[in-house]
């Protein structure tokens, strides 16, 4: 292994992804060292000027909150407490069969400079206005490539990955909620998130997929959140065929699922799956579905999200006496039936609110990772495989599968601000939308709306229902476009099978 990369060593390799901070780059030479191998390097923002090399550690306030970990308060760089995180803190949580934390690799500013050339014109466009790769960074990560299957198996075999985002999968229950936020309890923040995003114009469509479906437990439930995932991919999903993405947005969202992806997947996935023609979706989905239910993969993943017991409407309290600064929240709310209610918090002893932001934080990493699972056929793997199997009963085959979670980068503390107004922001969004609604709920559809989507009559009330179907490009007003949409976000019953509408698009 070469001691720093070089400028000439950035042709060996190729963009594989990228999210709101990393950058991820796939091998495509042929040391033995990197085989396999991920490089997975930091951006920095284009409206920063100065680019950080990485050299300031924690402050004084976020020292207290990781001093129990052993080595992270002692790193020299950001670089090492990131990766000391992930060692000390989110693997033992995960189980270290399931992280690789990965090695730090020393790079030259020239070859990030020639990586951050090379792959200019493979980046969405709008990852490449919002940042670029930092190129006074010493060292990058080195990491297993969780799209290849790894180690005991043939050169010329097919492997099939996918990488999930699940995002928050329960339904905070902390009394510490305002009574106007009671929604939170029993909306998700996912769908709530949705509906924001919808309004700002961050996604064209609503994600069918529900969190909750898919840490269920419930067999139904699970192959409901892959149905749901198959149409409305976003940045939740994506399907990888020997490292290669067949399915999904590269570095970014894929809002629904075109034909020409769907004919591309299918015919990548003859390769994996035998199944007859048009079925391979199907049998994918079983096959996800199936893991996820047997191996309880997500069961742990549930409890450190979990971690976040009491809201961020409770958390945000013991936040400001960290910091050794007046409540701001409390301030806003101000009179003496809330400060009662959140005086619980200001008056614990500072250990305990050590540990509720602590933990808050672990749970916003478990609540933002990914994970991806790769499964090979097992008729090509040698019998000494450490892999766990599973049985897909409709194509007779038996898959060997490996999960392994990514992104399991640590939440800044000074980000706890942003959590609490974003979180108002949403609950904020919705509650006024639900308003909307009970107006809503006595409209019948005019003529124009007809035109433009389905109308579903429910409950002696008439609901407008959209369907893969891209309302931005239609020539509609504004208003009706939004009436749509709140009619389409809270028609909750599936009466169309969206899983069926997108087989055909497929075959
Ligand atoms: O707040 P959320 O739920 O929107 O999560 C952010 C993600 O948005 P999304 O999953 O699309 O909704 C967001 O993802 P995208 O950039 O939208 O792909 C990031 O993962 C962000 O984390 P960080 O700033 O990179 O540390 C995430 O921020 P954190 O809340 O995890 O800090
Ligand atoms: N070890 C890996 N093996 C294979 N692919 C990977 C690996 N790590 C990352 N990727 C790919 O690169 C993409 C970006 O990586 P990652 O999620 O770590 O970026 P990020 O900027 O930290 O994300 P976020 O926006 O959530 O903060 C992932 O979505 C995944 O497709
Ligand atoms: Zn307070």
């Amino acid at each position: 292994m070469a001691a720093i990369l070089q400028a000439k060593d950035a042709e060996e390799w190729t963009y594989r992804g990228e999210g709101a901070v990393n950058l991820v780059l796939a091998y495509c030479g042929s040391s033995p060292h990197f085989v396999g191998k991920v490089l997975r390097i930091q951006k920095v923002p284009n409206d920063r000027h100065e680019c950080e090399n990485g050299h300031s550690a924690l402050n004084n306030h976020e020292s207290l909150l990781w001093g129990k970990f052993e080595g992270i308060v002692s790193a020299p760089t950001k670089e090492i407490v990131e990766h000391v995180y992930v060692q000390k803190v989110m693997c033992p949580l995960l189980g270290s069969e399931h992280v690789d934390a990965g090695i730090h690799v020393l790079v030259s500013r020239d070859f990030l400079e020639a990586v951050d050339n090379k792959v200019l014109c493979q980046r969405p466009s709008w990852r490449v206005d919002a940042a670029r790769v930092n190129p006074l960074r010493d060292s990058v990560l080195l990491i297993a490539d969780h799209s290849v299957f790894p180690h005991g198996s043939l050169k010329e075999d097919f492997c099939v990955s996918v990488e999930i985002k699940p995002k928050g999968g329960f339904l905070p229950t902390s009394e510490f909620i305002a009574e106007e936020n009671a929604v939170k309890k029993r909306i998700t923040r996912f769908k709530m998130h949705q509906a924001l995003k919808l309004h700002q114009g961050k996604i064209s469509q609503i994600s069918q997929y529900d969190p909750l479906d898919l840490f269920s437990g419930s067999k139904d439930r699970i192959q409901r959140a892959f149905k749901a995932l198959c149409l409305t991919p976003q940045n939740n999903f994506r399907i990888f065929l020997n490292g290669s993405i067949i399915f999904g947005g590269m570095g970014g969202t894929a809002d629904n699922t075109s034909s020409a992806v769907a004919q591309s997947f299918h015919d990548g996935l003859k390769h994996v799956i035998l199944a007859k023609d048009g079925m391979h979706i199907k049998c994918l989905v079983d096959l996800l579905t199936e893991t996820i239910f047997k191996s309880g993969l997500l069961n742990r993943l549930l409890e450190v999200q979990k971690l976040d017991a009491i809201d961020i409407e409770g958390a945000i309290h013991a936040y400001y006496d960290i910091i050794s600064q007046p409540c701001v929240v409390c301030r806003k709310i101000g009179g003496k039936r809330f400060s009662a209610r959140y005086s619980s918090i200001h008056s614990m002893p500072r250990d305990d609110k050590v540990k509720i932001v602590r933990d808050y934080l672990i749970s916003a990493t478990a609540k933002d990772l990914s994970m991806m699972i790769s499964f090979k056929s097992k008729i090509n793997m040698d019998e000494e495989s450490p892999h766990r199997a599973v049985f897909l009963e409709a194509s007779k085959q038996t898959f060997c599968y490996k999960a392994s979670f990514i992104d399991l980068d640590m939440k800044p503390l000074k980000k706890m601000e942003y959590y609490y107004q974003l979180d108002q922001q949403i609950v904020n969004y919705y509650v006024q939308m639900l308003k909307d609604r009970d107006v809503l709920d006595c409209d019948e559809p005019t003529q124009e709306s007809l035109n433009a989507c389905t109308s579903v009559k429910h409950g002696g009330k008439f609901f407008l229902f959209q369907a893969n179907h891209n309302l931005r490009n239609d020539k509609l007003s504004e208003e009706l476009k939004r009436k749509i949409w709140i009619s389409f976000l809270f028609y909750e019953e599936r009466c169309v099978n969206y899983f069926s509408i997108f087989q055909s698009i497929s075959d």
